[in-house]
């Protein structure tokens, strides 16, 4: 009796050992997009499509077009062309080429019981080639993660929209998990605190400032349920009632990182930048704080851009080359940018467990 147990127990594969016929699991990442190349049509084609998303310009139809294609392309895209020509590296835009690397090393860190695709919501490699290569493996399920770290209508919201636009037209539907934000999350926190640390090591500084990509306040209004938002301290604690909120999210990203770095609130300064249009966009602005820091007398300053993931042109030229130029312009001495997570190795930890986290299948 008792040999028969353990002869059993033997012919059953150890789930240590156990392979897979093919991945059972999707994992698509989804960033922003870029344009193909750094021409002035490029640019324009890329500007039309990013647009004309009514998650990013949320007005309607029709003032969206005008306002779109006749003022807004054409008038940028020769000014946006040239400041990506400064962005553009021998293999193109580092939007896309982080988001290939991370892929690839998220694939590897995974196995194969994953298989790992990435598409941007606008451009290429588009949403719909990714989720096709992943339909093509008929997998079980798919766990859908926008490399954005806050929750924005524009963005994350953008990118579930049009998940859930493409699958709607499958026979079969797989369970998907969509990813909400992770600014919460240790090991992104982690991540940002060691690379700032490496210049903390290098040289003091006065001051400390986390700058995010922007949004109209609209959007924030659109999405409060409590209708608080924008008043007061509404944004300056992340709780039940407000959990989805953009500009809460990056206080309380901020608040983690200056945790994590050591760094006590009157050091440092959160600040929301790249605005468009005349429409009043969440405060305060980047460019108003750094004058006023250098008003003050700050003259080190170290800036982080936690709201990506990747280098791009919000960070390496906005935040890298223009607010250093306006710092030092109002006085200040040295401007320090933190790069972005790009394809560090605890960056790829943190998709890993998220990933982990999320499969429900697992
Ligand atoms: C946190 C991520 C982002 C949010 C939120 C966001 C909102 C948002 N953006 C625009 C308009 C533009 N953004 C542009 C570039 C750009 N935006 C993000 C991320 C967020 N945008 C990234 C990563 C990039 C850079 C992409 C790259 O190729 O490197 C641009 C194009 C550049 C330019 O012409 O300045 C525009 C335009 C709006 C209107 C908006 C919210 C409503
Ligand atoms: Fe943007
Ligand atoms: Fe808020």
């Amino acid at each position: 009796m008792l040999a028969s147990t353990s002869a059993i127990q033997t012919e059953q594969p150890s789930k240590k050992n156990f392979t897979p016929a093919r991945p059972r699991t999707g994992v698509l990442l989804v960033n922003l997009g870029t344009p193909d190349s750094p021409s002035v049509p490029d640019v324009r084609k890329y500007l039309r499509e990013f647009l004309m998303d009514g998650r990013v310009i949320d007005i309607p139809f029709i003032s969206r077009f005008f306002l779109v294609n006749f003022i807004i392309a054409p008038f940028r895209a020769p000014k946006s062309a040239e400041v990506y020509r400064k962005l553009w590296t021998d293999k193109g835009s580092p939007l896309k080429i982080y988001g290939y690397e991370v892929a690839s090393l998220l694939q590897q860190a995974l196995g194969e019981e994953y298989l790992v695709s990435l598409g941007m919501r606008y451009q290429s490699p588009s949403i719909e080639s990714a989720l096709q290569e992943l339909k093509d493996k008929g997998l079980d399920n798919i766990i859908v993660v926008p490399l954005f770290p806050q929750y924005a209508s524009a963005t994350t919201g953008s990118v579930h929209d049009k998940v859930m636009e493409i699958v709607r037209t499958w026979q079969i539907i797989p369970q998907i998990n969509f990813i909400n934000s992770f600014l919460q999350h240790p090991k992104f926190i982690e991540t940002f605190a060691l690379l700032g640390k490496k210049y903390i090591a290098e040289h003091p500084f006065d001051h400390y400032i986390f700058t995010y990509h922007g949004l109209p306040e609209r959007q924030i209004r659109k999405g409060d349920a409590t209708n608080t938002c924008l008043q007061g301290n509404c944004c300056g604690s992340l709780h039940a009632l407000n959990q989805h909120c953009y500009r809460a999210q990056c206080f309380e990203t901020s608040r983690l990182l200056a945790a994590a770095l050591g760094i006590t609130p009157d050091k440092y300064t959160v600040s929301f930048q790249s605005r468009l249009g005349k429409d009043p966009w969440i405060k305060p602005y980047t460019d108003d704080m750094i004058s006023e820091l250098a008003a003050k007398g700050v003259k080190r300053v170290l800036a982080f851009s936690p709201s990506f993931v990747s280098d791009c042109l919000e960070t390496t030229i906005e935040v890298g080359e223009e607010y250093k130029e306006l710092f030092e312009k109002k006085g200040g001495k040295h401007w320090q940018l933190v790069e972005s997570l790009n394809n560090h190795p605890l960056w790829i930890e943190t998709l890993t467990d998220i990933v982990h986290r999320n499969n429900v299948k697992a």
